[in-house]
């Protein structure tokens, strides 16, 4: 096996199945040498062989060191619980450290250990809040930001502020409330289990006492894979699926052309970060469920049950928002969602959004559902920023959504063991 075939295996989900399989073959034997297949799954993390407080198998562990964070190409788990962070400190060295101890409990939470060591002492409150004690890791992935409010005059870090990191304009029809907005850091937990994505972020949130309080919260979830075990595109609480026509970014040139920030882009802190765009979008729910369906698929400018470009049988056909119908009309509406959202071709984003149904709105009665969005971006000024201006312009969609939060974050790049998520900005 090459170095770089290791490097793709140590980086890539891999499930418990696959490495028994692995070790079957001896792949596992040559690939880390002595040790065993219990040393090895000890040493991935996928059982934990020093904490009581583990999971006793864990069916997904991605790693957490490399050159990126992972939750940003990683591919969409199930659920969602992502929190936007003030900081109460003004020192700068507490929040070097506070990255430091988040690291190390955010690298022993993705093998599915509990945080910290035991101490099992009746007098003290235990380290770790238990809730997740016994449950695999499923694939967690714990992503850090900072947002634009990081760099004003507390911490000295106003000549570090990258120009790309820039406070997002306001766009016709948004409705946006500082309850759903903003935050000096974020916290992006992903897994396939909702329990497991919570005590994530509670304990790293218990960890930020005195440092940091919590700013907003939001929980989201997609069809979960016992749902739709094919995988197919996930489909958005309007009933379209929703994803089909994001760029392939586990192409590696075209994750470094639409989503990682390279070394020359002016922020060399930042090189192999990303800019991650939150936006919580609520639906009108009641409104769409009156629309007849070719009102629907006008909208988007897609087939409701395939998923196909309007005109086209096919997911995947290509999205050709030239075509003419026979009466010489556009096949697809130049007003629908992705007519407007194609930017024709130019322009790239990431999308990896979650649904989101957080009750009702007391005062009308009506669903507080939406759509998460989420997107990660090289450069926003270049690619979220004009999308979003020639959506919030003219998109049919707007009949039925209204933007009610937002933020922007630069994720910071990723850390090998021993490091510290922010090393290279603190
Ligand atoms: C500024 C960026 C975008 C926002 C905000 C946004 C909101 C939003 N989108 C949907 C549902 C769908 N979006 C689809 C495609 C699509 N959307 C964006 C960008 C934003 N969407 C892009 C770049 C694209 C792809 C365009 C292309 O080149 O084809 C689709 C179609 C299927 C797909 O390709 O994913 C759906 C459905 C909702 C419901 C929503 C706000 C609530
Ligand atoms: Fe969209």
């Amino acid at each position: 096996m090459s170095d770089s075939q290791k490097d793709e295996l140590m980086q890539k989900p891999i499930s418990r199945r696959e490495m028994l399989k692995l070790g079957a073959a001896g792949g596992v034997g040559l690939l880390l040498g002595a040790g065993g297949i219990t040393g090895v799954l000890a040493g991935s993390g996928m059982i934990n062989t020093a904490k009581s407080t583990t999971a006793q198998t864990n069916e997904e562990v991605v790693p957490f060191y490399g050159k990126h964070q992972q939750g940003i190409i990683t591919p969409a788990q199930d659920f969602i619980c992502l929190g936007a962070f003030d900081l109460t400190t003004s020192s700068r060295e507490d929040v070097r450290k506070l990255f430091q101890k988040w690291t190390q409990a955010a690298a022993e939470l993705s093998t599915g250990a509990g945080v910290g060591e035991e101490s099992n002492n009746p007098n003290l409150p235990p380290v770790d809040t238990g809730e997740a004690m016994g449950l695999a890791a499923t694939g967690i992935t714990i992503t850090f930001g900072v947002g634009p409010s990081l760099f004003d005059d507390r911490f000295g870090l106003a000549g570090k502020r990258p120009a790309a990191l820039t406070d997002l304009p306001p766009f016709g029809g948004d409705e946006l409330l500082p309850q759903w907005s903003g935050g000096d850091i974020a916290v992006q937990v992903c897994a396939n289990d909702p329990q497991v994505a919570f005590h994530a972020l509670r304990n790293l949130t218990r960890i930020a006492r005195g440092k940091a309080v919590l700013r907003w919260v939001q929980d989201g979830f997609q069809r979960t894979r016992t749902a739709d075990p094919s995988g197919s595109t996930p489909r958005n609480l309007l009933g379209f699926k929703d994803g089909t026509n994001n760029p392939n970014v586990q192409d590696a040139d075209l994750a470094n052309e639409v989503v990682w920030v390279q070394p020359d882009d002016g922020a060399g802190w930042l090189a192999d970060g990303s800019f991650m765009i939150v936006r919580r979008i609520r639906m009108r729910i009641e409104v769409w469920d009156r629309t007849p369906l070719n009102e629907q698929e006008a909208t988007f400018g897609r087939h409701r049950v395939s998923g196909a470009p309007l005109g086209e049988t096919d997911e995947f056909a290509t999205l050709d928002v030239e075509k003419k119908d026979e009466q010489g009309q556009p096949q697809i509406p130049v007003n629908s969602h992705v007519a407007l959202a194609h930017m024709g071709g130019k322009v790239k984003i990431h999308r990896r959004g979650y649904s989101y149904s957080s009750g009702i709105d007391a005062k009308t009665g009506q669903l507080d559902a939406g759509l998460l969005f989420i997107c990660f971006n090289r450069d926003p000024r270049k690619q979220f920023i004009p999308m979003q201006k020639a959506l919030a312009g003219q998109d049919k969609l707007n009949e039925y959504i209204v933007h009610v939060g937002s933020a922007i974050f630069a994720c910071l790049p990723g850390v090998q063991a021993g490091g510290y998520i922010g090393e290279t900005l603190f």
